[in-house]
């Protein structure tokens, strides 16, 4: 896939709905009592995985274009599968749903490609053993494939060593199940969607600064759920619009949930033009529209509790970073390394071949700005957001990239380069 460079830059789109709810969406509804109906739901190759498992599991999930429905059965009512379930690409998928395993009467595996077999399980495994379930790497400890024969469960108190809401959720829909109160605390605050969604279908869910509490309850109601768009796939845009050398692009319907909102603290601080426009809320989530045009960036840190609310809207800010005045830092950024790929090497190692200043630390990396990159050809190391983000750089390069196995790009936003290359057709 060539990306050509691109001068002028007029815009107003939508981005597909946030992967992170849209997971979310198809769980809880699948283990509601009644009919969900999901609108703007991404149909993205990991939320299918999510959707895979769930039918595998005996629920009955229809798509159209309008929306999916699904017909809950209930906490207790997932089936035995009569296959290994396979998670692809996705992390989401098999973290989550092993907390939901773990509370059914049956056993059963799981499993997802080469990237997720590489991926570190202990951090779900360790609490849900603590609670009670039977849980283990088939092959290799801690890792995919793996067995969960659930049962009875325990409500736990629990300390997660890294901010994660994959794990925090995965304890928290085990303790859905569990005896007692289950709470969760977390270093740093990551994301809550898991928290909002199930508050509105009745769970008994307490927030106390960084710790969640989660009280068993006899069942999920299911609702209408509206996904909005997700910013970890604005974020590209906000990106383009700000280093473009003539941009502007208006995002609309996009998630501004504020555990998910550190690119534009960042950005703004970078000294990027954003403004956000007509702010709501919709299914519990604030959205809004996003306005961002060229600007003059400069370096800044990234450390600390933002990481987080940004962890993976990084490899795009270290784009933004080679096109900015001074130095950039970025720390505490160590989970990029278990990510689909190590985002750290990988962004260091393709932004440096096509004529990026960056260099790799222990936990992040420094991007020396020099407004400029040569272009070239790159690779995506099957990583979604690593093509998209060198795809943005090789729109603002002097001689554009080529992208190796672009097809990558739909496991968290199918249509990408049909967007990209809409913008610059007309230029
Ligand atoms: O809960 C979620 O939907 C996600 C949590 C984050 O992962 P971690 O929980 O591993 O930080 C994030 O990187 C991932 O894209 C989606
Ligand atoms: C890390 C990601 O997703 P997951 O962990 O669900 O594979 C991502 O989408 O960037």
């Amino acid at each position: 896939m060539f990306i050509r460079p691109a001068k002028r830059i007029r815009e107003a789109l939508s981005v597909p709905g946030d992967k992170s709810i849209s997971h979310r969406s198809i769980m809880f509804s699948s283990i509601a009592t009644g009919e969900s109906k999901i609108y703007n739901f991404l149909m993205g190759e990991d939320c299918l995985s999510t959707i895979d498992c769930f039918q595998k599991l005996g629920v009955n999930i229809d798509i159209t274009e309008q929306c999916i429905t699904i017909q809950g059965v209930g906490l207790r009512g997932l089936k035995k599968p009569s296959e290994r379930l396979y998670a692809g690409n996705s992390g989401t998928t098999i973290r989550l749903i092993s907390g939901i395993l773990s509370g059914q009467n049956f056993d059963c595996e799981i499993t997802g490609d080469a990237s997720i077999q590489r991926r570190p399980m202990g951090r779900i495994v360790e609490p849900l053993r603590e609670m009670g379930a039977n849980i283990c790497g088939i092959e290799k400890e801690n890792h995919a494939p793996l067995m969960i024969s659930g049962g009875k469960l325990r409500g736990i108190h629990y300390n997660i060593p890294v901010a994660s809401a994959q794990v925090k959720s995965a304890i928290q829909l085990a303790g859905l199940y569990a005896e007692g109160i289950t709470s969760i605390q977390e270093p740093q605050k990551s994301r809550n969607h898991t928290e909002i969604m199930l508050k509105n279908m009745g769970a008994d869910i307490e927030i106390q600064g960084l710790k969640v509490i989660c009280k068993p309850v006899e069942k999920l109601f299911a609702r209408e759920i509206h996904v909005p768009g997700d910013i970890s796939s604005a974020a590209f845009f906000m990106v383009l619009g700000a280093i473009a050398k003539d941009g502007e692009i208006l995002i609309k319907d996009v998630g501004l949930n504020p555990t998910r909102t550190g690119v534009i603290d960042i950005l703004r601080k970078m000294g990027a033009d954003i403004k956000i426009i007509y702010e709501r809320s919709l299914s519990g989530e604030l959205v809004g529209d996003i306005l961002i045009k060229t600007s003059s960036l400069r370096g800044v840190e990234i450390g600390g509790e933002i990481v987080p609310r940004l962890i993976d809207e990084i490899p795009v800010l270290a784009v933004a970073a080679c096109f900015a005045e001074g130095t950039t830092v970025i720390r505490d950024a160590q989970e990029l390394k278990v990510k689909e790929s190590n985002r750290i090497k990988a962004m260091v190692t393709e932004l440096k071949k096509i004529g990026g200043d960056i260099d790799e630390t222990a936990d992040g990396m420094i991007i020396q700005g020099r407004k400029k990159l040569h272009g070239g050809q790159i690779e995506s190391y099957h990583d979604h957001r690593i093509a998209m983000a060198l795809a943005i750089a090789g729109l603002r390069s002097e001689e554009g990239v080529i992208i190796d196995n672009p097809s990558c790009v739909d496991i968290s936003f199918p249509h990408f380069f049909d967007i990209l290359h809409k913008m610059t057709d007309h230029e």
